[in-house]
């Protein structure tokens, strides 16, 4: 587990560790430095010729202090530095003297010379609103040097990204590698801050766990080296009646592959049996492509008493994939509703259903006790909420936290970083798994999948959700390691659920001992 910092908490950690702790400022910045030179050294690059586009605040102190750390390697550096000289930090006029005592000269006209790299160091996570002029001036002569050739190299986060939201503030810079320092920050996951970090480096500085001293960080996400705690603990003695049973409720006319996607991500997950309701045509299909799954198919409507029957014999419910959004479909969905013992998943045309008809909603609101997981995408999100795409860019973490309070439940809100709220949790959960590969269909049938399989084995429906996500992006990630981003399926992801699951026999068994991670 690690956390992802907004700018505030970072400037708050950073500050109690020079302030309360007693680390200078100074040394964190210059030990932030030091792990930019080691960081391209790791990454063997060796640039012979660099510039430095330095701003007046800290991150400009840094930027400064990586020219000075490479030049003593021997690299050729043109500083330039940019913005109100009355605005200079402490940290940045100490940078300004210690280049000036070592006979070093700084710019303040760019030089459009060639250069093998670019140490974009403008602003860091004290942006604090739109660029402009010479600042939007200056990035776009910042990118342009990229595609020239040159790497471009983000200290802390690319400027012009804002830390908390990944938005883009008038202008960003493309970085080809950012270093960032202590912690992750939003604007890196965030999309679309995401795509102008490239490849992103976290460099320890001194600034630890120890400097929470007002609180913890209020987003985290997940590491493979996580999974042995996270896992469900499986019993040696268990059966697939105790591994959990799971009722699906999926498929519809010429919408029999959902159920199948779906299914057996449930089973590939560790549940021990999968039931699925559906209607008769799917019925043949489904006994040859998926014989493990049990059915209960139905011609015209199905009958509340078999309805009922498969209701008391779950351990949880999966309803939505591919379920279409008919008179059928809705009378289904309120039986599910209605039935508040079992814990239950709603996806896809679930929560079209929830968004088109309020009835339903209000139903799914009363079962309460976060005893529901739901997994929207964007448009299902925009539905639910009766809001916009416009709106949902400008906060989305906002939207998706209010659905949960709404619907007292766990969202899971897929994007390409997918977030993971409770209700009434001050923390949120920010995917960092998987890739563009997985943008393709059904692969949301497969998440669906996965969070009823693992919810069916005990899990709390928090952990549940975001260890469903992360494992998700790391089946994605498996997959396109086997069939590449372009060709990649769903079915791919399914089949590589096992892989990433996949404990050896020693991590296995401590598996088993570790108690269940808290967060
Ligand atoms: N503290 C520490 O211990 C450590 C900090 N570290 C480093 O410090 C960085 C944070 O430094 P920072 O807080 O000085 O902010 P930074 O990003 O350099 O920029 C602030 C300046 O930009 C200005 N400005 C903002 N928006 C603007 C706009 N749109 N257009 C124009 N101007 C704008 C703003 O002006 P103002 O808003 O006051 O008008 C101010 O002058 C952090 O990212 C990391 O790299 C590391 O060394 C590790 C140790
Ligand atoms: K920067």
């Amino acid at each position: 587990m690690n956390y992802i910092l907004n700018a505030n908490e970072m400037k708050m950690y950073d500050r109690d560790t020079s302030e309360r702790i007693g680390i200078p400022s100074m040394v964190l910045m210059e030990r932030a430095s030091l792990g930019v030179v080691e960081s391209l050294k790791e990454q063997n690059l060796k640039p012979d010729r660099i510039l430095v586009v330095a701003g007046m605040g800290n991150n400009g102190g840094d930027g400064l202090a990586v020219g000075r750390l490479l030049a003593e390697k021997g690299t050729e550096v043109t500083f330039y530095i940019a913005g109100n000289p009355d605005k200079v930090t402490p940290e940045m006029r100490r940078q300004l003297l210690i280049l000036e005592n070592s006979g070093f000269s700084i710019q303040r006209k760019l030089e459009l010379a060639e250069y093998d790299m670019v140490v974009d160091a403008l602003f860091g996570i004290g942006l604090s609103r739109n660029v402009e002029g010479e600042y939007l001036e200056l990035i776009r002569e910042i990118n342009n040097f990229g595609k020239r050739g040159a790497l471009i190299l983000s200290l802390d986060i690319p400027s012009g990204v804002c830390a908390d939201t990944g938005r883009i503030l008038g202008m960003a810079v493309r970085a080809d590698i950012t270093v960032t320092f202590a912690y992750a920050k939003r604007g890196h996951f965030l999309y679309p801050g995401r795509e102008y970090t490239g490849k992103l480096v976290v460099k320890n500085i001194g600034v630890t766990e120890k400097s929470f001293i007002k609180g913890r960080p209020g987003a985290f996400c997940y590491e493979k080296k996580d999974l042995q705690g996270l896992l469900p603990k499986r019993s040696p003695w268990g059966n697939k009646g105790t591994f959990g049973k799971v009722l699906l409720v999926a498929g519809s006319h010429d919408m029999c592959g959902a159920c199948i996607l779906c299914g057996k991500s449930i089973l590939r997950t560790g549940a021990g049996m999968v039931k699925i309701i559906t209607p008769a045509c799917n019925r043949t299909i489904l006994q040859e492509a998926f014989p493990e799954a049990m059915l209960y198919t139905f011609e015209d409507r199905p009958e509340p008493e078999k309805i009922q029957k498969s209701l008391d014999w779950a351990d949880v419910v999966v309803a939505g994939p591919g379920l279409s959004t008919g008179d059928i479909s809705g009378e289904l969905m309120e039986y599910l509703l209605k039935d508040k013992r079992c814990p239950m998943v709603i996806d896809a045309d679930g929560l079209n259903l929830l968004a088109a008809r309020r009835e339903l909603f209000r139903l799914a609101k009363e079962r309460g006790g976060k005893k529901l997981i739901i997994t929207p995408h964007p448009g299902e999100l925009v539905r639910l909420l009766k809001t916009d795409r416009e709106e949902y860019g400008t906060d989305r973490e906002k939207l998706v936290s209010e659905l949960a309070g709404e619907l007292c439940c766990v969202v899971a809100a897929k994007d390409a970083a997918t977030l993971v709220v409770e209700a009434g949790r001050e923390e949120i959960y920010i995917n960092t798994s998987g890739n563009d590969g997985m943008a393709t269909a059904g692969s949301g049938d497969v998440l669906a999948g996965i969070t009823g399989g693992l919810l069916a084995q005990g899990m709390d429906s928090f952990r549940c959700a975001c260890l469903s996500v992360y494992l998700h992006g790391l089946a994605g990630e498996e997959a396109s390691a086997g069939k590449g981003r372009y060709g990649m399926t769903a079915s791919d992801i399914v089949e590589a659920i096992p892989t990433v699951m996949t404990l050896r026999d020693e991590d296995f068994l401590r598996c088993q001992k570790t108690p269940s991670k808290k967060i």
